[in-house]
């Protein structure tokens, strides 16, 4: 099949486009939105995703802070800068980047950022909002791949989605997401039995587990929409998906590459986010 790859890139550009305009109204009431990411530790991967988040954070003319900590730090003192940035008025959204190191308690950091100011939607408040459909900060993510199949003009209603991975910050708020957007839902995992059985019925196939190019055409039904989370190194440190992009693209009737399908996306997300964010400061 030819021209039927997504591309998240060009899609991202388009909804940080809009996020800039939101961005300038608030500076016109004296806002600018401001992001703070905390990076713990210096694996080479976070770094770029961190790097890419305050790059475009400058493109759209808001303000970022970036606070590097030591891999060695304490849970204690990881909760107080967390706690420093809830009472910073300049800042209206806080990224702690995951996953922490095993000295953390991930979910104590999670639940100790403002709710108000979690624009990853990890917090359980805003977790629980979402699963009942009450209006929250939708996980980056997921969220993206909402936007990435409504660029696309993909029908969601009626369809079965399968996706395969179920992490906190992917594949379950994923399901819920297409789930409310009227899809029957198929979790997938690592203890699933014939995996094929599953995904062979996928009209709309989301594949988050983290091992390089482990889906092939072989896991795809004709004309499916398969979106490739992944985010892995393959045999000769090349950047790939979960999904093997040369024999999938071949069956599947749209499909994202890696890099610039979902990645792209997730970044713009977080800038709608964290322009949300700011914006609820101004409600009352
Ligand atoms: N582009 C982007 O914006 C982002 C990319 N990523 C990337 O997406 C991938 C997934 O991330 P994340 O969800 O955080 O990963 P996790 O490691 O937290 O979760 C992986 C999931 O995949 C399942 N799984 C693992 N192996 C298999 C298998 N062989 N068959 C079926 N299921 C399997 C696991 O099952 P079980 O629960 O049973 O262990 C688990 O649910 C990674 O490559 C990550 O780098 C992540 C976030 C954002
Ligand atoms: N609290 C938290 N929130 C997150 O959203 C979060 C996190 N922790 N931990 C790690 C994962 C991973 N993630 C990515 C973001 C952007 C790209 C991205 O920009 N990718 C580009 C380029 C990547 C590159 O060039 O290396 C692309 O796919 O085209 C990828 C992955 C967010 N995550
Ligand atoms: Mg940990």
């Amino acid at each position: 099949m030819t021209n039927n790859i997504i591309d998240g890139k060009q899609i991202a550009r388009k909804v940080t486009e809009k996020v800039k305009k939101r961005v300038e109204d608030l500076k016109t009431l004296g806002i600018t939105p401001g992001l703070a990411v905390v990076l713990v530790g210096n694996n080479a991967a976070s770094q770029t995703y961190v790097n890419n988040k305050t790059k475009t954070c400058e493109k759209l003319g808001m303000y970022s802070v970036l606070i590097e900590l030591d891999e060695q730090v304490s849970e204690e003192e990881l909760l107080k800068q967390v706690e420093l940035l809830n009472d910073d008025e300049k800042i209206h959204g806080i990224l702690v980047q995951l996953p922490l190191p095993n000295q953390i308690d991930e979910d104590r950091v999670i639940a100790a950022i403002s709710p108000l100011k979690d624009v990853d939607g990890f917090h359980p408040e805003n977790v629980g909002k979402m699963m009942i459909g009450q209006p929250t900060f939708l996980p980056c993510t997921p969220f993206g791949i909402l936007k990435l199949l409504e660029y696309s003009s993909v029908d969601i209603a009626g369809k079965h989605a399968v996706i395969i991975g179920r992490s906190n910050i992917v594949g379950k708020p994923m399901g819920q997401l297409l789930l409310k957007k009227d899809a029957t839902v198929t979790y997938c995992h690592s203890k699933t039995k014939d995996l094929h059985v599953y995904t062979k019925q996928a009209d709309i196939l989301v594949v988050a587990i983290g091992r390089a190019k482990a889906i092939d055409a072989s896991y795809i039904k004709a004309g499916a929409v398969v979106i490739d989370v992944g985010m892995n190194r393959d045999e000769y440190n090349k950047l790939c998906g979960d999904v093997d992009f040369t024999s999938a693209k071949e069956v599947a009737s749209k499909i994202t590459p890696v890099p610039g399908g979902v990645g792209p996306m997730t970044i713009a997300m977080l800038m709608e986010n964290t322009c949300l964010a700011a914006e609820n400061t101004c409600k009352n």
